[in-house]
């Protein structure tokens, strides 16, 4: 969206918009950052095929944040590879706590609760607890398990009001895995409208906080909860309160979710790697 496009649509209350390229200017003072900025896959093309691209863009965002924006500034990483970009906005910037960064999965929330609506013939408003595990890509677990369903005027959970368990451990997965690769597909360009309504959604959640039993996932730094592995962005389930997110503990994980728990881990470790030793070029 360019800067026209921003002040002309009229459901954002836009005041002003600065258009710089100058980062002194662009992350002088700000309360939220939302980097987008990157290299976005083509069709064939993992996310992790743009670190080389991309991941550069974050080193020096990262530092233009640490001399420039408030300590308490918000920032959510878009640019793709999301959650390692994010890892490394925060390694260049470390006079803002690592806590203030994290990447969107919250799309891929939205993928699933919209799937999971479009079933039940329901508003997408009334499937929560949605759970994204993991890396923004396609080895990301979208969990069901804990998912409930507004059905006949009751929360039921998902397992039990779309009673297919063959389709949520399969096609149900699978579709919000590759649902970027479609939309790539489809118009040989990113998702757009979608990413951006969900970038307002993350940042609204920040800002406002989850309501009572509701919670919503995002990448941020893991604390080693659910066996993750320390320090990469991991995606979780999160409640925010005055703009701190805590993640949901001792969920009961299952074989079926460990597995695929850790084969995004495994990922998520390996772009850590692969990121650190690009910008140390
Ligand atoms: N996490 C998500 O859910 C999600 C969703 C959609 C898109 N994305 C990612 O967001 C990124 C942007 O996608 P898009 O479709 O808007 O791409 P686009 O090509 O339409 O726009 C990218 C913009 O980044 C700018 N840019 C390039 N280098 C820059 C730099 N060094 N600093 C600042 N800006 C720079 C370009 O000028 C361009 O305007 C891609 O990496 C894409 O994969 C992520
Ligand atoms: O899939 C992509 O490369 C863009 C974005 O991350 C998406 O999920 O739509």
């Amino acid at each position: 969206m360019g800067c026209y496009d921003v002040v002309e649509v009229v459901v954002v209350e836009c005041l002003d918009v600065v258009a710089t390229d100058d980062p002194a200017v662009a992350f002088k003072d700000i309360d939220a950052a939302f980097l987008v900025g990157a290299m976005p896959r083509k069709e064939g093309m993992e996310r992790k095929d743009l670190l080389a691209a991309n991941v550069k863009i974050f080193k020096a965002q990262g530092q233009a944040l640490d001399q420039h924006a408030k300590k308490t500034v918000k920032v959510l990483v878009v640019g793709n590879p999301a959650n390692t970009n994010a890892l490394i906005c925060a390694k260049y910037a470390p006079s803002i706590p690592r806590e203030n960064f994290s990447a969107m999965t919250r799309l891929d929330q939205n993928r699933a609760q919209s799937q999971i609506a479009g079933k039940l013939g329901i508003p997408v408003s009334d499937v929560k607890n949605v759970i994204i595990w993991g890396n923004h890509s396609s080895t990301q677990f979208p969990d069901l398990r804990h998912a409930t369903a507004h059905v006949n005027g009751q929360d039921v959970p998902v397992y039990d009001a779309i009673k297919d368990d063959a389709y949520l451990k399969g096609d149900f997965i699978t579709t919000v895995q590759k649902r970027g690769a479609a939309v790539i597909a489809a118009r040989k360009l990113s998702s757009a409208m979608s990413a951006a309504k969900a970038a307002c959604d993350h940042m609204k959640s920040i800002w406002q906080g989850t309501p009572d039993g509701h919670f919503v996932s995002m990448g941020v730094f893991s604390d080693g909860s659910y066996n993750t592995p320390e320090g990469v962005m991991y995606s979780f389930p999160v409640t925010i309160q005055d703009q701190k997110w805590t993640i949901v503990k001792d969920l009961p994980i299952d074989d079926f979710a460990r597995e695929k728990m850790d084969i995004t881990a495994k990922e998520l470790c390996e772009e850590r790697d692969d990121a650190i030793s690009a910008c140390q070029d």
